[in-house]
């Protein structure tokens, strides 16, 4: 198979896009695979996090209360496609999350694509080390996340991020490329493409759900222009994991998050609680909504907060992120408002907006959707 678009070198007046802080570059000894292979008996003081923001802290005891699982088979029949719409409505607007099953994204692929990631990680440091080294124009490439702020406790996790070439503007063309394990990047453009039409008809259904026609958000993030980036997270396991976060609460900043993940660990804030998210079977996505959408449909359908807990066994995910292209601007969809629901963000390109919420970090409750907030 031939794949699509080479790794080059970027030529000297090069200006990274604003995404570039996301994954921070590492030395190979400061990753947490690197350490836990090592043998470490306790958790380096830099990876404690603050007593308040602890796992035990506020997780929700009963179990009551779940994310919605979602069957997308339903939407075969028009009766059923009512109800699908009804479901999904219901879901985006009280939690912002579901698990869907049945969703098209083939179970082999998935399995693939898992053991792929797999295979990666047991590269050995000096192989995984390569991809930190090529050039990329976007947050793609290999390191730790939030590393930023120095007040913030750093995150238990390594990741890999690899965009999808099919699904971005063709005129940036740096994108990282995947040679080692052997047949990653083949695996990566089938399993990206299959991920993005999934998350496509979420789009569909989700404009529909808008009264608006099927293209609708797609539209409005860009048509072609918009972009997909995947995550390969690493949760190594862990000595004490009472004490640190794979991922810190945070929402996400893309239109959509689609995430497949080997074992349980993600968890959603809902009322206050920390809700786990374990997968309701094994080949089933997590689909949650991101900042745009909840700005696009003027605050209709919500980015919950999330993270995601380690524990004594080692985790894997996969996260893929539809994005608008840089350059379109975020603003309450003009079609949904009107006087008795006007808009209450303020418009704001999305280059502008991922400034802002990478220089954020994660210390503070603040929300980055907040702050385009228009004042009432
Ligand atoms: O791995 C997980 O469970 C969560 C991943 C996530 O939220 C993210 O990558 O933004
Ligand atoms: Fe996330």
């Amino acid at each position: 198979m031939k794949i699509p678009v080479e790794s080059k070198d970027l030529p000297p007046d090069f200006e990274p896009t604003e995404w570039k802080d996301e994954l921070a570059k590492r030395r190979p000894e400061q990753m947490v695979q690197y350490m836990v292979e090592e043998g470490i008996a306790e958790v380096p003081k830099r990876f404690v996090q603050p007593p308040h923001m602890r796992p035990a802290v506020g997780r929700r005891s009963s179990s009551d209360d779940e994310v919605p699982i979602i069957d997308m088979a339903l939407g075969k029949d028009e009766e059923g496609r009512k109800q699908l719409h009804a479901d999904i409505a219901r879901a985006c607007e009280e939690w912002g999350f579901f698990q869907a099953i049945n969703h098209g994204v083939p179970d082999t692929l998935m399995d693939a694509m898992m053991d792929m990631e797999k295979k990666f990680y047991s590269l050995t440091s000096e192989e995984k080390e390569v991809y930190k080294k090529r050039k990329t124009t976007m947050s793609v490439g290999y390191g730790g996340v939030y590393d930023k702020h120095k007040d913030q406790a750093l995150v238990w996790m390594d990741r890999l991020t690899v965009d999808l070439p099919s699904a971005r503007d063709l005129t940036e063309t740096y994108n990282l490329v995947i040679d080692n394990p052997p047949g990653f990047q083949e695996v990566y453009v089938e399993y990206g493409k299959a991920i993005y039409e999934f998350a496509k008809e979420i789009m569909a259904i989700i404009s529909e759900v808008l009264g608006q026609p099927k293209d609708f958000l797609f539209k409005k993030i860009g048509d072609d222009r918009a972009a997909m980036k995947t995550a390969f997270n690493y949760y190594p396991q862990c000595p004490q994991p009472e004490f640190v976060l794979g991922l810190p609460p945070h929402a996400d900043a893309s239109a959509l998050a689609i995430l497949q993940q080997g074992s349980p660990g993600l968890e959603v804030l809902k009322n206050g609680f920390w809700i786990p998210v374990p997968p309701c079977s094994k080949r089933s996505l997590v689909v949650n909504v991101g900042d745009v959408i909840q700005m696009i449909s003027n605050a209709r359908f919500k980015s919950s907060l999330h993270r995601a807990v380690v524990t004594e066994i080692s985790r894997y995910s996969i996260g893929s992120f539809i994005m608008p292209h840089r350059e379109i601007y975020l603003a309450p969809a003009a079609e949904l408002c009107d006087e008795m629901n006007p808009p209450i963000y303020r418009s704001v390109k999305y280059a502008e907006y991922i400034l802002e919420y990478l220089s954020r970090g994660i210390k503070d409750d603040l929300r980055v959707v907040d702050l385009f907030r228009l004042c009432t």
